[in-house]
């Protein structure tokens, strides 16, 4: 099998959904690439490919040719160390190398480099990293550093400036246009504003400066055998604008007040939809602040030990292994590990938990939490893509950029919508000019222009990406991470949750509380072989074991053999001693008599206490047990998932007794247990079998599989990173009842879609005949245009002040 690869590009230049099918299947075809998925709202493209068959400058090419361009971040360095020109060569290739590096090129004699890169795969540092291999140094350019452009600040500005030129232009036509009438006559007008000469002064500007874009789009559109929103208004404004010559023509040597023009129409339409895109380009903006928001949760310098001397570096400059201060007050600057002090840090930026919590040597501390009141030296351990904030904000990017199977519709019905609308554009001019009212060419010409603008399908392709970036942005903001649009989507038809006990329901810090002798073994000597043997497991009830037993001032030594046995235990050989710990099955396997013991251990469990068998060389020697404490919003949270019609099964390889006393305490009725790790996937895919729709809920990694085959898999986000890999949503607070918000937001979110297709499709179906049977001036159908465009956006928007319990 292939290596697979996949990277993301920045698009600039589409105008609207049809443009995003084009590059899509223009990079589709592309030997060597597997998919491509534009999203025409966040102007990203995903592509998957082989990178040894294609690469991202073929990707830029293609995109350039079909019109559009691929936005990078540029830097520049200064390169110290080379010798000669195989040196920059070396580095040259060495940097064209790395993943998301798109163009680099080195100048020996300017001992400089330029690279173009996606900043969402590879940083500066990467870069520096990797050419300090090769044996030299690179060093970022002063001034090329912050120049970020956000290029969506840049289209708002444009559009801006476009509308109040065009309105300038526009004001005096519509002037014009109102005083013609019989009952506005008495208006005041100035003369010159009805001379055919001054409106064609007035109207020409509108046309190619303001409207040029229109006519770019459409001839790209075009020469790519397709047709988008940008022909409709090509076509409409021309008509009117030529037409308009054409009469003014005609008019010289007669009274030239007396002839009708339409330089109104075609200039007011420009103006009138530019200010549509303006509206959305600023709600699109909006709707990004939900990243923008994490963003701004990033420390932006760091101050670095770095041989003896304190250094105040940016962020980015940060490495792996470096020594950071963070004082009292400072917001912790990337993920590390506490080297010396002792503080409380308030994580609620990332966990949700507002109560700041106690940390010291040897504890892992977040970047962007914030240093509440000691001071800490924090050796880095995660810098730049890798931090969790950097993680948390790539799929929250991801989510909003991937598109919901509900969007392939109207991304396929907004592709052959367009001729089609030319068409009744045609047959509306031909029926008007000869029958309705036969030889007045003005009037069909008239009918015709509505019919095309009003016809756009730009709300169309508006409707579903817009809801999905607000509605998973607004999630974020709440600590639920959808991986892709399509998760969103599937989260509402839920009606299954199964929840994983240990970490899940209960808080998964057990302690130590129970021991219990047998056959003469004496207690320090019992602890001593049990902790000895449970060090080397990562469980968590081993953590908990040898937690409790140092803290009995018990010394442990080392073992001489572990085995782990997933869902039965351990086994150990300890002191020459073999060990057992473990469920009653481990001892059955062993034939270890353990009938005496039975009944106390029952008890312990029906306290909801896990107890665990030991057996030292092959003989019963007592029980340890250990208690988990529930989180104190499970019960809450379980009782609004049934309330929701949801039905709540509990999953836990903890014995019966255990389970059930937890079911009891948070309300579940319905109990698995003691399935072992491999066994919780079966479990999931029985119930799949009957029909349902299962969510699996789990930390472990050995509630990964059963994760990954849960039409939806939620990983609590204080777990595993195998169970977040595995998992479609992550829920960053370990309360429950994200995963009740996590339902409510797919409804509403898909609640959302629905409204906004409907009312998109609806505005065409209801607008394209009144147009045609000539009831709407083309002015008012640019109207109808742009206002059915914002108001699919504002719909979105309201995704946004979604209020969540959790
Ligand atoms: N390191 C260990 N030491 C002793 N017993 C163990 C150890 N690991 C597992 N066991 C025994 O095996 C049982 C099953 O473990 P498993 O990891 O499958 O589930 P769990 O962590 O108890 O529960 P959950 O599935 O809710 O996370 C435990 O309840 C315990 O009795
Ligand atoms: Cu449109
Ligand atoms: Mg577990």
């Amino acid at each position: 099998m292939s290596d697979k690869k996949e990277t993301t590009l920045q698009i600039a230049g589409m105008t609207c959904a049809a443009c995003a099918i084009r590059i899509e299947k223009g990079l589709k075809k592309i030997d060597g690439v597997e998919d491509a998925n534009v999203n025409f709202a966040l102007e990203k493209s995903k592509v998957t490919f082989d990178p040894s068959k294609a690469n991202v400058n073929q990707f830029k090419d293609k995109v350039q040719s079909l019109g559009y361009k691929v936005v990078s971040e540029k830097v520049e360095f200064d390169i110290s160390g080379m010798t000669c020109a195989a040196c920059a060569n070396k580095i040259e290739k060495r940097l064209n190398k790395l993943n998301g590096v798109q163009n680099a090129t080195v100048n020996f004699a300017l001992e400089s480099a330029l690279v173009e890169y996606n900043p969402d795969e590879v940083t500066v540092v990467d870069m520096k990293e990797a050419i300090k291999k090769l044996g030299y140094r690179l060093d970022q350019k002063q001034e090329a550093k912050g120049e970020k452009v956000d290029h969506r600040q840049k289209e708002i500005e444009k559009q801006k400036g476009k509308f109040i030129f065009s309105s300038i232009l526009s004001i005096p036509l519509l002037w014009a246009m109102v005083s013609h009438f019989e009952f506005t006559s008495f208006i005041w007008l100035p003369e010159m504003f009805m001379n055919p000469w001054v409106q064609l002064a007035l109207a020409t500007p509108v046309q190619f400066l303001v409207g040029g874009q229109f006519y770019v789009g459409a001839y790209k559109a075009l020469r790519n055998k397709s047709a988008n929103m940008d022909v409709l208004v090509a076509l409409g404004t021309s008509a009117a604008y030529f037409y308009s010559i054409y009469l003014s023509i005609l008019s010289i040597g007669s009274d030239a007040h007396m002839v009708e023009l339409y330089f109104e129409t075609s200039a007011v339409l420009i103006t009138l939809i530019i200010l549509g895109k303006l509206f959305e380009a600023k709600a699109k903006g909006r709707s990004s602040e939900a990243i923008k928001k994490l963003f701004g949760l990033q420390a932006k310098t760091a101050t670095v030990l770095r041989d003896g001397q304190e250094l105040n570096l940016p962020i980015e400059e940060v490495i792996v292994g470096d020594i950071v201060y963070v004082k009292p007050g400072e917001k912790v600057p990337v993920d590390g590990v506490i080297f010396e002090g002792r503080s409380a840090l308030d994580e609620s930026m990332i966990t949700g938990e507002s109560i700041p919590v106690d940390k010291t040597v040897g504890d892992l501390v977040i970047g962007s939490t914030i240093n509440k009141n000691g001071f800490l030296k924090v050796k880095a351990t995660k810098v730049g893509k890798d931090t969790a904030l950097a993680q948390i904000i790539k799929v929250v990017e991801e989510a909003q950029g991937s598109k919901a199977p509900i969007q392939r519709l109207a991304d396929v019905i907004s592709g052959i919508f367009v001729p089609i609308v030319v068409g009744i554009a045609i047959v509306t001019f031909l029926v008007w000019y000869f029958v309705v009212s036969p030889g007045e060419f003005a009037v069909a010409l008239e009918k015709l222009i509505a019919v095309l603008v009003i016809a756009c399908p730009c709300a169309l392709g508006l409707a579903t990406p817009t809801s999905i970036m607000a509605g998973s942005g607004r999630a974020a903001e709440y600590g639920i991470l959808f991986k892709g649009g399509e998760h969103l989507e599937t989260t509402h038809r839920l009606d299954t949750v199964i929840l994983d006990k240990t970490g899940t329901v209960t808080n998964g810090k057990p302690t130590l509380t129970d021991v219990i002798l047998s056959n003469g073994f004496e207690e320090k000597v019992f602890l001593k072989l049990v902790g000895t043997a449970e060090r080397n497991s990562e469980h968590p009830l081993a953590e908990a074991i040898v937690e409790g037993i140092k803290e009995k001032g018990i010394e442990l030594g080392s073992s001489e053999h572990f085995e782990a046995i997933p869902g039965f235990g351990i086994e150990s050989k300890v002191e020459g001693k073999s060990l057992f710990i473990g469920t009653r099955r481990l001892m059955e396997r062993n034939n270890i008599d353990v009938g005496a013991i039975l009944p106390k251990m029952e008890n312990l469990e029906k306290q909801g206490k896990t107890a665990m068998l030991v057996a030292i060389d092959y003989q019963f020697a007592g029980v340890i047990a250990v208690a988990d404490t529930i989180k104190e919003t499970s019960q809450k949270a379980i009782e609004r998932l049934k309330n929701m019609g949801l039905e709540v099964v509990m999953i836990t390889g903890d014995n019966k007794q255990t389970a059930q006393a937890i079911a009891n305490q948070v309300g579940i009725d319905h109990v698995l247990a003691e399935v072992l790790p491999e066994g919780k996937a079966e479990e999931v895919k029985k119930l799949q079998k009957d029909g349902k729709k299962v969510a699996m809920v789990g930390d472990g990694i050995n509630d990964a599989p059963a994760l990954a085959t849960a039409d939806i898999g939620m990983a609590i986000g204080t777990g595993t990173d195998v169970a977040m890999e595995a998992a479609d949503i992550t829920l960053i607070r370990g309360d429950l009842n994200s995963i009740a918000d996590a339902i409510f937001m797919s409804k509403m979110t898909i609640r959302n879609i629905k409204q906004n297709l409907f009312w998109a499709f609806a505005y065409n179906a209801i607008g394209v005949p009144i147009a045609a049977l000539g009831f709407l001036a083309p002015w008012l159908a640019g109207v109808a245009m742009a206002f059915s465009s914002v108001s699919v956006v504002l719909n979105a928007l309201r995704l946004q002040r979604i209020k969540l319990k959790g």
